[in-house]
């Protein structure tokens, strides 16, 4: 715990350090508090702040990350103008560099000195202050973007003096004879570097080539952004396709170096620092679902949906020199049917079998959540879903992206929807119908199954439906399938003498599968809820009878529940999924 409680200090020294530009200690503080927030989240977190832990922990990655990226830029500048030893890991740097003989280098010493420098040419990056320092910003002022700025309102990045230390050691405008201020250089090699990273995403849609499906003889596409640095030698190496996140595999493979080569962010960047590091990052930290634990056995009923399912993923994974050709995999899968029925848990359960990657996407938070970068984080997906796979990505609530197409419909949306069409037509290797005969053993079974599920289906656009090939649909429970979800929800809890499944099941004609889970955790509340209600005791007292509330739960318990409870689905709705599935449904 007292971990946990030193996590402000630490914070504030990380980025007190990051500000006087010594961002060794910096990184190094920033990775204590990373630690620290996880193994408390890991242990003594309260579940419920969890989530909000998990925000802290993504706002502290930030910061570091972007102070990772100062410190690369730091060095790239300073190979380029042959500045000697990396001073950005907070050394102070030489007073003269060699290569500019006539020019003096600002130092705490001599900055009184010198003329005041250009003004600064208009901002072209609206974001990391590197960009502002690289393009000549006035050092006697805390500049827009600055450190300062960057890491929070409250700190600014400045001396006793006012004088900001980062920006003063390193601004390549100090090194120059007064300019024309409307003139501005040509970039010089790093900062043209600098520029690339930012602006040259291959993500971008300007920048980017079309589609290409690939086929055995075609090597990936090179990963790394043009004008960024190319690879390291280890992420060179054949993609390694085990999970990075296999507590086992680092060890194997012999230590953490390896293990940062198989995240996709380091594969895009192996210095872990790019233009997308954030949209990657995101997509690792909360769509990339690394252990959904659901198995087929803790779904009821759907029979048919699992088998159909399994022979949809399982199999090609299993036997992919069987499943080519004509019988290669699905590019896509859709699971339709009234809310609450289990088809997330199905989508769950097939990549924990199948022990595929799992890449968990809400629709409606990439259309909105994302706007203006949604386009993007769907090639960003579909990348790491390939360079991880097998991988199953699926798409819950697909209508909200992937409605019909209108005329009146937002520019943001109808690309979503063209980026979404691309990607699951390059999605699967091994589904293209004749090169898959091509590929080389390393590829085969590496498909990446697009699973998607919704409420709506006649929502769903032409185009994509035709690309979730096969179309399952996910009814209401049967009685079976009831009787099987009352065993599932009160599994570890003890039921009265009383109970009459028969009677239940009468009363419950109609339910979802939701709709039962949420009996059965009333039903098994009420005697907490009669004790209450009968006015002896208060909350307080009640808190003190744990074990006393810990009956059996009754037939009483589940009538009084069902007062409280209704099913979800009417029957007009059923009605509407027939006939969808009477028209564009698969057996
Ligand atoms: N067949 C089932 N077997 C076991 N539990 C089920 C089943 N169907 C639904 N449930 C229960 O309902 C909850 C919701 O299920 P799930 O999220 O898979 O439904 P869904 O069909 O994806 O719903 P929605 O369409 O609203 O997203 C589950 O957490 C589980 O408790």
């Amino acid at each position: 715990m007292s971990d946990i409680e030193n996590l402000p200090k630490v914070i504030m020294l990380a980025r007190e350090n990051a500000i006087l530009g010594n961002y060794v200690e910096s990184i190094k503080h920033y990775e204590d508090g990373v630690s620290t927030i996880n193994s408390f989240m890991n242990t003594y977190a309260p579940r419920a702040t969890k989530e909000q832990w998990k925000v802290v922990e993504s706002s502290i990655q930030n910061e570091l990350v972007h102070v990772k990226e100062i410190v690369s830029i730091n060095d790239e500048f300073i190979t380029s103008f042959g500045a000697g030893p990396k001073s950005s890991h907070g050394g102070g740097g030489k007073s003269v560099n060699n290569n500019f003989p006539n020019v003096e280098i600002v130092t705490p010493e001599n900055k009184y000195m010198m003329k005041p420098p250009a003004p600064a040419p208009p901002p072209m990056s609206h974001k990391p202050p590197t960009y502002n320092q690289f393009r000549g910003g006035d050092p006697y002022s805390n500049p827009k973007g600055s450190p300062g700025q960057y890491f929070g309102k409250d700190i600014n990045g400045s001396n006793e003096n006012g004088n900001n230390f980062y920006v003063q050691n390193r601004n390549p405008a100090h090194f120059q004879e007064e300019k024309d201020p409307d003139v501005w250089d040509p970039p010089s090699p790093s900062r043209q570097n600098a520029m690339n990273r930012r602006q040259g995403s291959k993500w971008n849609s300007k920048n980017r080539k079309p589609a290409v499906k690939r086929v055995a003889s075609q090597k990936r596409p090179p990963p790394m952004p043009s004008g960024a640095r190319p690879p390291k030698e280890e992420s060179k190496r054949k993609k390694n396709t085990t999970k990075p996140w296999d507590a086992e595999g680092p060890k194997k493979r012999g230590g953490g170096k390896q293990k940062k080569a198989e995240s996709f962010l380091y594969h895009c960047y192996p210095d872990g620092v790019g233009p997308d590091t954030d949209l990657i990052s995101m997509l690792e930290k909360d769509v990339l679902d690394k252990n959904p634990q659901v198995s087929f056995d803790d779904i009821a009923d759907l029979d048919d949906a699992k088998n159909t399912l399994q022979e949809a993923v399982l199999l090609p994974i299993l036997m992919p020199h069987y499943f080519k050709g004509i019988r290669r995999p699905w590019r896509g899968v859709l699971l339709f049917g009234p809310p609450g029925t289990g088809k997330t848990m199905l989508a769950k359960a097939v990549a924990t079998q199948g022990k595929t990657t799992f890449f968990n996407v809400s629709a409606s938070s990439l259309a909105s959540k994302w706007r203006g970068e949604s386009e993007k984080l769907v090639r960003i997906l579909f990348e790491m879903a390939r360079f991880y796979a097998p991988s199953v990505i699926f798409i819950d609530e697909m209508d909200s992206i992937a409605s019909k197409r209108s005329s009146n419909e937002h520019e943001a949306n109808r690309k979503v929807k063209s980026e979404l069409l691309i990607q699951m037509d390059g999605a699967n290797v091994a589904s293209s119908a004749g090169g898959d005969e091509k590929l080389d053993e390393s590829e085969r079974g590496k498909s990446v199954l697009v699973l998607a599920a919704t409420n709506r289906p006649w929502d769903l656009d032409e185009a994509i439906r035709r690309r979730l090939e096969k179309r399952i649909y996910i009814p209401l429970p049967t009685e079976e399938g009831l009787r099987q979800l009352f065993k599932i929800n009160l599994k570890g809890i003890r039921g009265g003498e009383d109970i009459s499944i028969s009677e239940l099941l009468k009363k419950c004609k109609g339910f979802s599968g939701a709709d039962i889970a949420i009996l059965c955790r009333e039903a098994a509340m009420m005697p907490m809820r009669r004790k209450l209600a009968s006015g002896k005791v208060n909350f307080y007292e009640l808190a003190k009878m744990e074990k006393e509330l810990d009956v059996p739960i009754e037939l009483q318990d589940f009538k009084e529940a069902l007062k409280n409870i209704s099913k979800s689905v009417s029957k007009d709705n059923l009605l509407d999924y027939a006939k969808w599935m009477d028209e564009f449904g698969c057996k």
